[in-house]
């Protein structure tokens, strides 16, 4: 079965795009580690399937899928390029889009000069299903595996983050402790791994050691949850620049039940089509 696809990017974090609109292709799990491979297939860290509305009061559904197979909750990179492909696609002429993921209702806009804004919504500190609990409300809690201690705050913006502060992000063990972090029982879905350095109060670099990818050059939904972390722990005044290995993008947040506010690019790289083997299940 040949199955188009387009090919983008958010500051180096890349996405194949399935229209599921016009289409009607949903991959499996074992589908969306073939396209995701770097090898045998097209190769990305997420892919997202754009689907009709499944209700009148947004524009369009979107899903996402982690290399690794996994539906997740929500992706910021991945939003900004839904936005880019559905807009140049001509499947809307809106500029400011409501999209429903499984998180709940995010609004992409496209800016005047190419960017992208998404009020990523509300974050929240402790969610539900990660047991981390304390008394504080920011949810700092020292976490020790193979003799080291992080202390972690987790945040979630639909899907979720643990972020550190490290004094220097290009010699964090982010390699090391990344898988750690994503896999420590202590997150029964996983999590994603934040290393944060703070550059200044309106400034900071971020590696991040994805749930179901590895380490990315961007992430979106990490770097809205570093902002907030580090505004939470008095480090960080909004907005916030985040620097990332696959370039920069600005985060702004004025408080708790306040929406976080992502603004950053997204780039068409090219479109294809590629023959889906039948055997995949
Ligand atoms: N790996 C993430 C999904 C993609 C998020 C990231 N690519 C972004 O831009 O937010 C997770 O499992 O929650």
């Amino acid at each position: 079965m040949k199955i188009p696809f387009t090919k983008m990017q958010g500051l180096g974090n890349d996405f194949v795009v399935l229209d599921a609109v016009t289409g009607s292709f949903v991959p499996n799990p074992a589908q969306v580690r073939f396209l995701a491979d770097r090898h045998f297939g097209v190769g990305c860290d997420q892919l997202l399937v754009v689907e009709k509305p499944g209700s009148p009061e947004v524009d369009f559904r979107y899903r996402i899928f982690n290399a690794d197979g996994g539906e997740v909750e929500q992706c910021g990179n991945g939003a900004r390029c839904f936005a880019r492909f559905v807009t140049d696609a001509g499947l809307t002429d809106k500029r400011e889009i409501r999209v429903e993921t499984r998180c709940g209702v995010i609004a992409p806009r496209l800016e005047a000069d190419g960017q992208v804004t998404v009020d990523m919504g509300l974050p929240r500190f402790a969610p539900a299903e990660i047991p981390f609990v304390s008394d504080s409300d920011a949810v700092i809690q020292p976490l020790a595996a193979a003799g080291r201690e992080w202390m972690i705050s987790v945040v979630s913006m639909g899907n979720p983050h643990a972020v550190q502060v490290v004094g220097a992000v290009d010699s964090a063990p982010v390699a090391e402790d990344g898988p750690l972090i994503e896999n420590h029982p202590r997150f029964p879905r996983r999590v994603n791994a934040g290393f944060m350095e703070i550059v200044d109060r309106h400034a900071i670099r971020l590696r991040v050691h994805e749930r179901g990818a590895g380490e990315t050059l961007a992430c979106g939904t990490g770097a809205c949850a570093a902002v907030v972390a580090g505004i939470r722990r008095g480090l960080l005044d909004t907005p916030v620049r985040v620097s990332t290995r696959g370039g920069e993008l600005s985060i702004a947040w004025s408080g708790p039940d306040t929406p976080v506010l992502m603004t950053g690019p997204a780039v068409t790289v090219f479109q294809g089509e590629i023959e889906l083997p039948e055997d995949l299940s």
